[in-house]
């Protein structure tokens, strides 16, 4: 068997174009969707996802600033941009960039964003909302990834779920989210006792640890669903995930790639949740 190959890219060009006419009706209203995102320092990855994400923003109508601030930029200077940003009624969305360099305290900085204009769902007052399973900003990837998965009609309810890897971005959302709708969920991590024996029970296993081709067809269960989030940049500069294609799509029935799997989906899943801010902010239904 080969596996179905659920093409991120695809889907998410899909999606924006839909999103496009939201955001017409809207501005038919006078709102136009804002999005404001600070990348600090230099990282070239962080740098091209930041760019993408305001191209992205651009392309459907969303209006979006990106700030670029040094690295030397200082942890009371950045939660000083952002309150102003909070207080700024045009502005709808707020997203910083992770990682901060070292001497910025990430949780802060995240618990200073307004939970209204909270666009990446990382804001504890999010994260409790989506744990008791009210409306609230979801974070970018995992929505993302759920999005794939109903797309293709894949069941989730009652389905052993595996998460390996237990991240703020990734991990530790999508088990919660996974867990909302009613599938089993077992995390994994460095910790993990007997990870392949556990790996193999996965109908969907989710793999996001940063490390190229961990996972082989050994560790997929016959018509599982495997969704790749790993993005490596590889020494020839190629881009790899977290998984061995080949050999884990002679197991599996779906399979994500990387490149253009959940990476595009991501950026689509934030142009969403600025919609969504404005719609919020102006108490405004469309037809999506
Ligand atoms: N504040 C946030 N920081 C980070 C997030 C996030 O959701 N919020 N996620 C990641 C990086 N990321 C978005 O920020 C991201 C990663 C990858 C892609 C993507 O489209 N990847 C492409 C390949 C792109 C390439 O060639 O390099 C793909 O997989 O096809 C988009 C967004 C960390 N930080």
């Amino acid at each position: 068997m080969s596996a179905e190959i659920i093409n991120g890219r695809e889907l998410a060009d899909e999606l924006r174009e839909r999103m496009k006419e939201d955001v017409e009706q809207l501005s038919e209203q006078g709102i136009v969707p804002n999005l404001t995102v600070i990348i600090v320092g230099e990282d070239p990855a962080s740098l091209s996802y930041v760019r993408g994400k305001k191209r992205a923003s651009h392309k459907i109508g969303i209006h979006s600033d990106l700030i670029e601030l040094p690295e030397t930029t200082s942890h009371q200077e950045l939660l000083h941009l952002i309150q102003q940003l909070n207080s700024n009624d045009e502005v709808h969305g707020i997203l910083v960039q992770l990682p901060l360099p070292a001497h910025i305290n990430e949780d802060e900085v995240i618990e200073t964003i307004s939970p209204d204009k909270d666009v990446d769902g990382f804001h504890p007052i999010s994260i409790g909302r989506m744990m008791a399973q009210k409306d609230t900003f979801l974070p970018c990837t995992p929505l993302g990834i759920l999005t794939m998965l109903d797309e293709k009609n894949i069941d989730i309810e009652g389905k052993h779920a595996v998460v390996l890897g237990r991240s703020r971005i990734v991990g530790k959302p999508i088990g919660q989210m996974l867990l909302n709708r009613n599938a089993t969920v077992t995390y994994c991590h460095s910790r993990t006792k007997d990870l392949a024996d556990v790996l193999r029970q996965a109908d969907i296993l989710i793999v996001a640890i940063g490390k190229p081709a961990f996972i082989t067809g050994e560790h997929v269960k016959k018509g599982a669903v495997v969704i790749d989030v790993g993005i490596n940049r590889l020494e020839d500069g190629t881009l790899t995930g977290d998984v061995d294609f080949e050999s884990a799509s002679e197991q599996a029935a779906y399979i994500t790639p990387v490149p253009k799997g959940v990476g595009p989906m991501t950026i689509t899943m934030l142009l969403q949740n600025t919609i969504k801010a404005a719609k919020l902010k102006n108490q405004v239904t469309t037809r999506s």
